[in-house]
């Protein structure tokens, strides 16, 4: 079967109601699966089990296997870059590590000891600042993939993270972010870590030269030789760049080509995330990933999480035409997952030609937002129960809740399960109509206001449950995605791996930044030259 034959299927699907498949009374039970300590049900989705059987089937066809065993046992299969994808070696054992990565093995293994002690030696206080003060404070700089993965751990695992040692991370190219981040840091009792793949990206260089700058002026003059050497650090593949910088050599931590950016937090990119939870909890954090990797290596499709919710997902986007993908997480701590999943997914898969670069005939990644719930709640989920638009969401929530409040986690928890079930129900007129008789309206009344009260229904949902959130299961919770997305793009046949979407507006920035400086560009538009005017007018008249 193609995928084009499944998409034959819409007209008979979408009309249909979630809510009456749940007439095979073992739908819930069947259609739901645990894998890695994470619970998964997806039995609210749009979709049946022989459907899905058939979905499985012609994955089984398209070689998926296949591509996910190439995936970890380090073919090239970046294409564009002439590039392996392994960023699931560094959260395996050694032993594997050895086997797939042979003579680069000892140098990751190398590397990993070298995080582990500097993690050890700043949290005892035995590493010190240039003016021999303990550190209290790590501001790490880096944007997209050198940022996300960073931001989204810290965020999640912030009740494991030190109280003696806070992690901050600045991203934006914005001098009011800048600022804002070093009003309440010292200069002699922070480390700088600055991340930066190729050490060459714009926004990551200027906030590191003003970080730089600053630290400089503030520094007391017997220590300002020093403080640069002595409290700055690097994850890059830019080693020259990174010493031009002022970095020394030894505080230089590798990374490799074989791991993309916005899967690089298993690397020495998690050095900023080690420093605030500790080396056992980073650990557990790649064992949860590597439990994750070993599920989706090697269990069955059928009971296979990341191959179903990417299943799913083609389904939704394929065959029902859906083209978002709500990430509601009811927790807290996840709350910067959606702006994670934002560029992981749809960097990865926000393609439309496929890998020999032929125009695809199908869509690919949903666009995918989202907050945490019950914000959520009372923002842009009155358009998902009454706008036309099927948004299919999946919701995350864990089981223990991090704070002593139980009320709140069982109100927090309530209200998640009662936003999946009202997606799905919806709300017929007929409803809407009695509820308003119920309330005393009289027939006048009800037949202005009960149009209004009618909610949709249908919207399809996976419901994730992690036991509580910690290093392990979120570990195995961002796996879970990153299979997800790699699966679907195996499948929609493109290059989940590259990203050259991002470099016309880069080229273009660096253009425009030198007409702002008094140069010319005759290829920019009208409407693009007038707005450098109009900046250059306000910001000589200042
Ligand atoms: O780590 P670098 O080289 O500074 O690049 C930053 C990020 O920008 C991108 O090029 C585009 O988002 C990502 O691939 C990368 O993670």
């Amino acid at each position: 079967m193609e995928l084009s034959d499944f998409c034959q299927m819409k007209g008979k699907v979408s009309t249909r109601s979630i809510s009456s498949l749940f007439s095979l009374n073992n739908r819930a039970a069947a259609m739901s699966l645990t894998a890695a300590g994470l619970f998964l049900d997806y039995s609210k989705q749009n979709i049946t089990e022989h459907e899905l059987s058939l979905l499985i089937a012609w994955a089984k066809e398209q070689g998926l296997a296949d591509d996910i065993q190439q995936m970890f046992s380090g073919e090239k299969i970046n294409s564009t870059e002439n590039r392996a994808v392994l960023h699931s070696v560094l959260r395996a054992p050694n032993a594997v590590k050895k086997t797939i990565l042979k003579d680069v093995a000892e140098e990751v293994i190398e590397t990993e000891r070298r995080v582990e002690k500097i993690v050890d030696e700043v949290r005892s206080g035995k590493l010190i600042s240039a003016s021999g003060k303990q550190y209290t404070d790590v501001l790490v700089i880096g944007i997209g993939g050198s940022f996300y993965g960073v931001k989204v751990a810290l965020t999640a695992l912030r009740p494991f993270c030190s109280n003696t040692l806070s992690v901050h991370v600045l991203a934006n190219v914005d001098g009011g972010a800048v600022q804002e981040k070093l009003a309440n840091l010292d200069v002699s009792t922070t480390l700088v870590i600055v991340i930066s793949k190729t050490f060459t990206t714009q926004e990551t260089l200027l906030n590191a030269k003003a970080v730089k700058q600053w630290m400089l002026t503030k520094s007391d003059t017997q220590y300002s030789r020093n403080v640069i050497s002595t409290q700055w650090f690097a994850i890059s593949t830019n080693i020259a760049k990174a010493t031009d910088f002022g970095l020394l050599v030894d505080h230089i931590f590798p990374m490799w080509d074989w791991v993309g950016g916005r899967f690089s937090l298993w690397s020495a990119v998690g050095l900023p995330l080690a420093l605030a939870i500790g080396n056992q909890a980073f650990a557990q954090l790649k064992q949860g990933a590597y439990e994750m990797d070993q599920h989706f290596s090697h269990s069955a499709f059928e009971d296979n999480m990341p191959v179903i919710m990417a299943l799913i997902g083609i389904w939704n986007r394929n065959v029902l035409a859906h083209s978002s993908l709500a990430i509601l997480p009811y927790d807290h701590s996840l709350r910067a997952l959606p702006g994670y999943l934002q560029q992981t997914d749809m960097e990865s898969n926000g393609k439309s030609v496929n890998k020999k670069g032929e125009k695809l005939t199908c869509t690919t990644a949903p666009i995918v937002f989202g907050q945490e719930g019950t914000n959520s709640q009372h923002a842009f989920m009155q358009l998902m129960h009454q706008s036309d638009e099927i948004i299919p969401t999946d919701f995350i929530v864990a089981l223990k809740g991090a704070s002593e409040l139980e009320e709140h986690h069982k109100v927090l928890v309530a209200n998640c399960f009662a936003q999946s079930e009202a997606l799905m129900q919806g709300k017929i007129l007929i409803q809407a109509q009695q509820e308003l008789l119920e309330q005393g309206f009289n027939s006048e009344e009800i037949k202005k206001l009960a149009p209004h009260k009618v909610m949709k229904g249908n919207t399809p949902s996976n419901m994730l449950m992690l036991d509580e959130v910690s290093p392990h299961s979120f570990g195995a919770l961002l796996a879970l995605y990153e299979h997800k997305i790699a699966a679907q793009g195996f499948l929609w046949k493109i290059n989940s791996f590259d990203q050259w979407g991002v470099e016309l507006g880069k080229q273009l920035g660096q253009q425009i930044l030198s007409v702002i400086d008094g140069g010319e560009d005759p290829s920019l538009s009208a409407s693009t030259s007038a707005l450098i005017s109009r900046f250059k007018y306000a910001n000589v008249a200042k």
